[in-house]
């Protein structure tokens, strides 16, 4: 591979019939493609869906990019299928959104800024001050706009402009507004929650609380994409800690932070690897 070779990510769900793979495959060796993984999965026969991941090296993979797309296009006619053609060298764009806890967002900038997390954060958006001198020290512009039950709408159409044709996907993290339907359907599967909870238990607000209450001896985080279905979104990743009878609700915030963090993390690095398909209402995560 030449110096402007580059990584690219091609993602395929489709039908399935014989002959994608080879159809694929050959469009990707006629531009003399090196193919380094290639992942798939089939539902089960009723449902008849394949899923594929190929990634591969390509020479000037800007150069062939148009004729690779093209060429993709030829055999969608033999095999209807939705792709997605991405490139290692074109960093995505994160926004974030947070409220007052600042574990998952700094869990996020502590691993942006060590490049563990390959992604640009053009900005982070929250419904309070509290975390603006924090975001700001590592030179990521904060956006301050308050909410109201009166004012949602507005404060919503105030962020979509900020957003318009900057981000490629948005994070909320630990962010205690519900978004509105007319928001979400503006990022379909593009918005990644972290709910402080092994769902489905303790769908909504204070899960912790009501997990002392049940005398659960798991807790759990899960990151999911929205949906207008609150906390019922596709889940991407979960884990979880054994606690019991000798942990407060305190105990269980402090414990929970750290399982959220992670999961978290993992889940914004499988977005940004293009490992992450959804498929109704779940995920298939090619790792
Ligand atoms: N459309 C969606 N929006 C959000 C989702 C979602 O799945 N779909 N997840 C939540 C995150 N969340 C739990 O993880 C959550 C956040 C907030 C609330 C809530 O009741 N918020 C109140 C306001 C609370 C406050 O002002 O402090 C509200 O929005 O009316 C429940 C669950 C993020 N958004």
């Amino acid at each position: 591979m030449s110096a402007n070779s580059d990584r690219a990510r091609l993602l395929i769900t489709c039908p399935e019939k014989p002959g994608i793979i080879s159809a694929v495959t050959s469009v990707l060796t006629d531009h003399h493609a090196n193919i380094v993984k290639f992942d798939q999965h089939t539902t089960d026969p009723q449902d008849g869906v394949f899923f594929m991941r190929i990634e591969f090296e390509l020479d000037d993979y800007e150069g062939s990019y148009e004729k690779l797309t093209e060429d993709i296009h030829v055999i969608t006619e033999e095999y209807p299928m939705d792709w997605h053609l991405s490139s290692k060298k074109k960093r995505k764009r994160m926004a974030i959104f947070v409220s007052k806890m600042d574990h998952c967002l700094m869990e996020l900038i502590w691993r942006w800024r060590s490049n563990e997390l390959p992604v640009d954060i053009p900005m982070v958006i929250s419904n309070h001050a509290d975390l603006k001198d924090e975001v700001e020290s590592h030179g990521i512009p904060y956006h301050h706009i308050p909410i109201t039950k009166e004012t949602k709408g507005q404060a919503e159409q105030q962020a979509l402009e900020l957003l318009e044709g900057k981000v490629d996907f948005i994070v909320l993290a630990r962010y205690m507004q519900i978004l509105s339907p007319n928001f979400v359907s503006q990022f379909p599967d593009q918005i990644i929650n972290i709910h402080h909870s092994f769902l489905p238990a303790f769908v909504g607000a204070n899960p912790y609380a009501r997990a002392f209450n049940r005398g659960v001896k798991l807790i759990g985080a899960t990151a999911h994409f929205v949906t207008n279905d609150l906390d019922e979104g596709p889940i991407i990743h979960q884990d979880v800690k054994q606690v019991d009878h000798r942990y407060t609700v305190e105990d269980l915030k402090t414990s929970g932070r750290h399982v959220e963090r992670s999961v978290l993390a993992q889940a914004v690095s499988w977005q940004l690897e293009d490992r992450i398909t959804v498929h109704g209402n779940k995920t298939i995560v090619f790792t």
